[in-house]
């Protein structure tokens, strides 16, 4: 990694009618690092790639791109720089190969050999003969970020490249994510979901209504997280609550439990909770359930951007 900047917006506003889409936002990509800009839906992030992209202008405030500007160097900002904005689109009727061939056709080519190496990397040679039409969500999401890589980008920007996938997609796209920064490239990615990037990224912006909440590293982050909260169901919840008293460290309360019936939120230490829960075995109360309700770091982007914890998924 090195200390040149892939990305330097600085003071960026954008407003559409009386929506304020991006307040004021500096962000500063490094280059060679995992970058993530998050925040719930309508904060603010895809406006702030599309100005990046050059597809709409900032009201106010500059991004240089690798030290170039839309300014200074029109479209040439660009170079270098590949992604997708939303979903990547493809012809369903052309296989995945056709597809790239088509792009690359319209690149005027590219070098020998690199449709395959992209194709490896986002592990789609076994189905790059198959029509995209047939493809799951996640295929065609890996086929685009395939499609940006045909350009040799040292940044590659990527829109929610998890959403709308199922658990195992989104292993394979943060697999992928990790592979590509190995390689040295830049990225620079937008996701409504903590647990998405929590892995992948070196460093986050969390937006709120198109402002900063917190701009830092994950361990920054982690640091500021609360306890994780654990949903404990018993044979006697009363008998546990009171055992509680023993162990000032953890907070228990009642939960109505909605849906998953009634039970009891314990927030705490893992240690602590741990020692709470060992307590409760040797009281001879049954276990009936314990079930971590949501992980620090999520809970803390609720926090962080008021977030209701109800649509967490
Ligand atoms: N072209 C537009 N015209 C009017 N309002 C817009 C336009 N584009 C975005 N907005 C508004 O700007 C705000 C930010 O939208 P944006 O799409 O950037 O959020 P987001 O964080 O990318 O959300 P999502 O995760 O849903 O894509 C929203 O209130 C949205 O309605």
């Amino acid at each position: 990694m090195t200390d040149a900047l892939a990305v330097d917006a600085v003071g960026v506003t954008k407003t559409f009618g009386s929506v304020r889409a991006v307040d004021d936002i500096s962000i500063r990509v490094k280059a060679g690092e995992v970058y993530g800009v998050l925040g719930p839906n309508g904060a603010g992030k895809t406006t702030f790639l599309r100005m990046l992209f050059g597809l709409i202008r900032p009201d106010s405030g500059t991004i240089e791109v690798f030290g170039r500007t839309w300014a200074g160097d029109g479209v040439g900002v660009l170079d270098g720089v590949a992604g997708f904005i939303e979903s990547p689109k493809f012809y369903p009727y052309l296989t995945g190969r056709q597809n790239l061939d088509g792009l690359v056709l319209l690149d005027g080519g590219v070098r020998p050999g690199l449709l395959e190496e992209v194709l490896e990397l986002v592990e789609m040679t076994d189905r790059a003969d198959q029509k995209v039409g047939g493809y799951s969500y996640g295929m065609r999401q890996r086929l685009g970020v395939a499609a940006s890589l045909l350009r040799e980008p040292r940044l590659l920007v990527l829109d929610e490249p998890a959403n709308g996938l199922d658990p195992g997609g989104i292993r394979d796209m943060r697999a992928l994510v990790k592979r590509l920064a190995a390689s040295g490239l830049t990225v620079l990615l937008s996701s409504h979901h903590m647990d998405e990037v929590e892995e992948i990224c070196d460093n986050v912006t969390i937006m709120r209504t198109g402002t900063v909440a917190f701009h830092g590293t994950i361990a920054e982050l982690r640091r500021m997280a609360p306890d994780p909260g654990y949903r404990l169901s018993t044979s006697h919840d009363e008998r546990a609550i009171a055992i509680a008293r023993r162990h000032p460290a953890v907070t228990v309360v009642a939960d109505s439990g909605g849906e998953a019936g009634p039970g009891l939120v314990v927030t705490g230490a893992q240690r602590q909770v741990s020692g709470y829960v060992a307590s409760i075995i040797q009281a001879d109360i049954e276990l009936l359930e314990l079930t971590p309700t949501q992980t620090p770091l999520e809970a803390l982007f609720f926090m962080l951007t008021d977030r209701p914890q109800e649509e967490s998924r």
